[in-house]
């Protein structure tokens, strides 16, 4: 059984429907994207799956204790101007099941050092986050999910303003924490990012969701993403695996 489920979902903003009868099981140990046009309800659907948003009707089933669930956002919706090294946003990790306010142990340093040397940011430790590019505070917020052992984890657009280096490596980083067991769920408007990491797509447009086999976004004959990597992507002529 899953550890997340939707069951027939609704949910609404300021009293007006977005999303209905939302229904489907993410996949442990996957990544699933999560696509729609703008508007389309995933951030809704995301504040609803972190239980910041109460459902309409049905409900959202997360057997993953609240402490192993992550969720980054886009990084505009991000204050990151507060003084805070790289090494001490990766510890605050820590926080969920330890607890702020108890310290750190030796374990605790060397399992942020081991994550900044996979991420290539061991050099950026002890630089403040209002000191990095966007790729750089892309790292070091997964780092930060990796120190809490996240077993869900949410994430809004994680490539965006992002150099090319360093979506190679998230995207082997993500891969890996799937492997390891983690359900992840990204929001994604890029066909060749979301062609190459997803292994589920769940398509938001007109108030209702769709499970869509990543298969079913390329090109038949190219194997290619079948569209131009940015959205708009026309949604209505996907086939699909049915209905969520
Ligand atoms: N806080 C809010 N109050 C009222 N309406 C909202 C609020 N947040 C979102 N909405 C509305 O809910 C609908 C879904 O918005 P949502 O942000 O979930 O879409 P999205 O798919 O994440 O869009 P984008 O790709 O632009 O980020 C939109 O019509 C939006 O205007």
């Amino acid at each position: 059984m899953a550890r997340l489920q939707l069951h027939d979902l609704q949910l609404a903003r300021s009293g007006q429907t977005v999303l209905e009868h939302l229904d489907g099981s993410f996949q442990d140990g996957a990544i699933t994207a999560l696509i729609g046009a703008n508007g389309a309800g995933k951030s809704t659907l995301i504040s609803a799956i972190m239980g910041m948003l109460p459902p309409v009707a049905g409900r959202v089933e997360c057997k993953v204790p609240r402490e192993r669930c992550a969720w980054l956002p886009q990084q505009l919706a991000l204050d990151l101007t507060f003084p805070m090294s790289v090494e001490e946003l990766i510890m605050t990790g820590t926080w969920p099941s330890h607890g702020a306010l108890k310290g750190y142990c030796a374990a605790h340093y060397r399992r942020g050092r081991e994550i900044m040397g996979q991420l290539g940011i061991s050099h950026l430790a002890h630089r403040q986050l209002g000191e990095l590019s966007g790729g750089q505070r892309q790292r070091a917020l997964i780092g930060r999910t990796l120190m809490q052992e996240a077993e869900l984890l949410l994430l809004d657009e994680p490539f965006a303003n992002v150099d090319g280096e360093t979506v190679e490596v998230l995207m082997e980083v993500l891969r890996d924490m799937a492997t390891a067991g983690a359900t992840i769920l990204v929001v994604l408007h890029d066909m060749e990012q979301l062609s190459r990491l997803a292994d589920d797509v769940l398509l938001l447009a007109s108030g209702h969701g769709r499970w869509v086999g990543t298969e079913a976004l390329l090109d038949h004959h190219t194997g290619q993403p079948a569209r131009a990597p940015r959205l708009p992507i026309d949604f209505s002529d996907l086939p699909h695996a049915g209905t969520a």
